[in-house]
């Protein structure tokens, strides 16, 4: 089986001609080390633990540092990872001071009975697994701050679904056949304190089955809870839609039950895969056959050669 790996840098407004490219490479980068994890012969797990990671590490996304503000204006994350193999899956939500939420969920998919551990018990937990905590701040930039102040001045109930932009996820297929997710974010900016959103909700936030494929979303997270997005769109997978049309589906149905926008990277057992989305622009990148596809809004895919 060839290996494939794709990304996404969350669905949202247009990015700024300033920031694109720095974007770009984010997305670029994260790709390209769940690939290398799969061509050495890495699980599915691995390369997308090892992608969403790399962009958990990248300011310029909406997940680690870099995370978006709550009302209070602290970070509070919520991550979730998931094997094709055997639909275990591990999650946490509203964590604070920890770079790499991801991994935390992976540690409570292998190293507890349950799905998803939440605030001080899913602190508690990543103390006695000896996951090392950051100070708050370590994951606040500049750009959040910001963000939470004009936020903070607009109207109380702002309808802008594509504010959100940037959680990040991955999708991947390994060597075995074996499918996987992982998604990750810092939520919605401003929201209140303990507010979850879809992303450590299995089939919302994403979804993996051997016998069908994988996915990741991103958008307006109570949307996609509503309509369970990923799971919804491996249902049209199901009744023998392309990747394509599958993702167009869904989003569409999102969009029109709840005016709701986002975003879906999919792939399948036999390692096709889509990058679809119904806000203004999506970064996303894909990793397959040693070429890199990368793109930010509609229509402008770049392939380069993968070293
Ligand atoms: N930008 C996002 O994808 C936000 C995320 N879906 C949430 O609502 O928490």
């Amino acid at each position: 089986m060839d290996p494939v790996v794709v990304v996404h840098g969350g669905a949202g407004s247009r990015v700024s001609p300033e920031r694109e490219e720095r974007v770009r490479q984010g997305v670029a980068r994260a790709a390209a080390a769940g690939y290398r994890v799969l061509t050495a012969g890495g699980s599915a797990l691995d390369a997308v633990e090892a992608a969403v990671a790399a962009l958990e590490d990248d300011p310029e996304f909406n997940a680690g540092c870099g995370s978006v503000l709550n009302a209070s204006g602290d970070v509070e994350m919520d991550a979730s990872i998931m094997s094709g193999r055997d639909l275990s899956s591990g999650a946490v939500s509203a964590v604070r001071c920890i770079a790499n939420p991801v991994r935390l969920a992976r540690l409570v998919m292998e190293k507890t009975p349950h799905c998803l551990l939440t605030s001080h018990g899913a602190a508690e937990f990543a103390a006695a697994m000896g996951v090392p905590t950051v100070p708050g701040e370590q994951l606040v930039t500049e750009r959040s701050r910001k963000h939470l102040e004009r936020e903070k001045q607009k109207e109380a109930q702002n309808s802008d679904q594509q504010k959100d932009r940037g959680t990040v996820g991955a999708v991947a297929l390994d060597r075995r056949g074996d499918v996987a997710y992982a998604t990750s974010t810092g939520g919605i900016v401003n929201k209140m304190v303990g507010r979850v959103g879809d992303t450590p909700c299995v089939g919302s936030g994403g979804y993996a089955d051997n016998a069908v494929g994988a996915a990741s979303t991103t958008g307006h997270g109570e949307s996609i809870l509503k309509v369970t997005l990923a799971r919804l769109a491996l249902f049209h997978v199901e009744q023998g839609k392309t990747l394509e049309e599958a993702a167009v589906l869904a989003l569409g149905h999102m969009q029109s039950k709840l005016q709701g926008l986002g975003g879906v990277i999919l792939l399948d057992s036999a390692g096709a895969w889509a990058a679809r989305w119904t806000s203004e622009s999506m970064a996303w990148a894909a990793a397959k056959d040693d070429k890199l596809h990368v793109g930010v809004n509609l229509g402008d895919t770049r392939v380069t050669d993968l070293p």
